[in-house]
């Protein structure tokens, strides 16, 4: 029989890209195994994947994507929309036990490789009696928190929130309790007792996928290696694979920012872009244009609308925004000059490598991260959701490769701030030392990625370990 690999995915963009460049990956590496990429629907609308989806698919023949059945949600709030996607795979399990039955009818499933959030279904491959690996789309010092997050528990009794003090985790820095991810903040949180259970499922797996490279982050993957993150069991297997990076999109022509990116001087445009859901209200993008305006740098910046209900993570789909109306008086034609604003999105991965880009203020997503890594761009750290605090954490005081954005207890950060931070970032020597930083890690990433680096050795351990079966 054929042989094939599964990999279950949450449809959200940053998740599903990376789980797609898996895919290519596994197949530049044996291209006879068929890759089927499974989706849950989506919890909440966060943009369309489906232009996306069919171009991979037409592209590469050997990966074929399958969306599993809609399924209907219980009605009651969710506070964090994490929440809402781990609810809608609890309800996909009997729809992912009946799409692996099929396929396994015409074909021999080495592995099924689960999204992180996609923990509760490790039961549905066992029963199949299919090895369950996770992937983990976020770094390994972000992995060595979760795999200790039991044992954190374990000896608290209080939420983060209210803990205010330093969490010691092997491997990783001391992070403040409050800089935990924030669907973890709440212990009595209903996403809390699902990354707890998630954290706990991990260990049973037949391996770990972490989309990062060993040198990156080497402490976190030695001590995950080593055990030291999961103290009452056997670690599996880590296999850190990465950087996988989105593929360019070559077939929607040339966006009008690269070539506004092309009349500028080399090293000398500020980009700034927060991820998939990252969002303003309006008073904090007016504090960014004046900042912006005042540092007197170059830049090209991403902007939405504002949330709708004024919170800073939005679940609505994404509208053109009036950038006349919601930025600063004259701030467009003021600044026509020396910067542009995009609506909505901009092709990232192609921005970051354009030769005029010296600087990326950054939500610190880890595809955004990896990203910049791999382009050789420097950054500035404005965390948002999610364990965007705990990245800042990292790149600012262990990597060394990005300055922090300071922000109030609020989240709301200054023009004076923004100015200061930019400035600093592009016409200093502190943002000097950072960018020299970044181009090391740039040439490890790209060392861990060609023939005998530490990102290839691993993907073939893994592929081979599927041959001895
Ligand atoms: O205008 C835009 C905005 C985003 N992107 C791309 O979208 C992806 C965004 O991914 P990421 O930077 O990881 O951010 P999120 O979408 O916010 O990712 C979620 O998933 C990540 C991986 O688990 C986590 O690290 C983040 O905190 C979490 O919010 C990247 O590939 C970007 O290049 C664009 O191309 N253009």
């Amino acid at each position: 029989m054929d042989e094939a690999v599964v990999l279950y995915s949450t449809p959200a963009v940053g998740h599903l890209v990376s789980m797609v460049e898996l895919g290519k990956l596994i197949l530049s590496h044996r291209s006879s195994i068929s890759i089927h990429i499974f989706i849950t629907a989506a919890p909440y609308s966060a943009g369309s994947t489906a232009s996306y989806i069919a171009e991979v698919a037409a592209a590469v023949p050997s990966i074929s994507f399958h969306h599993l059945p809609t399924v209907t949600l219980p009605s009651t709030a969710a506070s964090h929309h994490e929440t809402l996607t781990f609810e809608v795979i609890r309800l996909s399990k009997p729809h992912l036990r009946q799409a692996l039955l099929s396929i396994s009818k015409s074909h021999s499933i080495n592995a099924v490789i689960m999204d992180f959030f996609c923990a509760d279904s490790l039961s549905v491959a066992s029963e199949l009696n299919i090895p369950g690996y996770f992937f983990f789309a976020s770094g390994a010092a972000c992995l060595a928190l979760l795999l200790y997050f039991p044992t954190i528990h374990e000896n608290t009794t209080k939420s983060f929130k209210d803990l205010n003090t330093f969490l010691h985790v092997p491997g990783a820095p001391p992070v403040l309790s409050s800089d935990m991810p924030s669907p973890t903040l709440d212990r009595y949180d209903k996403a809390y007792e699902y990354f707890l259970e998630l954290a706990t499922s991990f260990p049973k797996s037949a391996g770990i996928i972490a989309n990062t490279f060993e040198l990156l982050e080497a402490r976190a993957v030695k001590a995950i290696s080593d055990g030291l993150c999961v103290p009452t069991t056997n670690t599996p297997p880590l296999y850190c694979i990465g950087p996988l990076i989105a593929a360019k999109n070559e077939s929607d022509g040339v966006p009008e920012c690269l070539t506004w990116l092309d009349s500028q001087p080399s090293q000398s445009v500020v980009f700034l872009c927060f991820g998939s859901l990252g969002l303003f209200s309006k008073e904090q993008l007016t504090e960014i244009a004046i900042g912006l305006e005042r540092s007197g740098q170059r830049f090209l910046w991403v902007v939405r609308n504002p949330p709708s209900n004024n919170q800073s993570l939005a679940i609505s789909p994404l509208a053109d925004p009036d950038l006349e109306s919601l930025l600063p008086d004259g701030f467009l034609d003021r600044t026509r000059e020396k910067g542009l604003v995009v609506k909505s999105w901009a092709p990232q991965v192609a921005v970051l490598n354009h030769d005029s880009v010296g600087g990326f203020v950054t939500h610190c997503g880890w595809n955004s991260v990896l990203e910049a890594v791999y382009a050789g761009v420097p950054m500035v750290a404005w965390p948002l959701y999610a364990e965007q605090r705990f990245n800042r954490l990292l790149l600012v005081e262990e990597i060394k490769i990005a300055l922090p954005m300071k922000e109030s207890e609020d989240g709301f950060v200054t023009a004076v701030e923004v100015e200061k931070r930019v400035r600093e970032l592009m016409d200093t020597e502190a943002g000097n030392s950072i960018r020299e930083r970044t181009i090391t890690m740039k040439n490890e990433a790209k060392a861990a990625v060609s023939e005998g680096g530490s990102s290839r050795v691993a993907l073939s351990k893994l592929v081979e370990s599927w041959k001895s079966k």
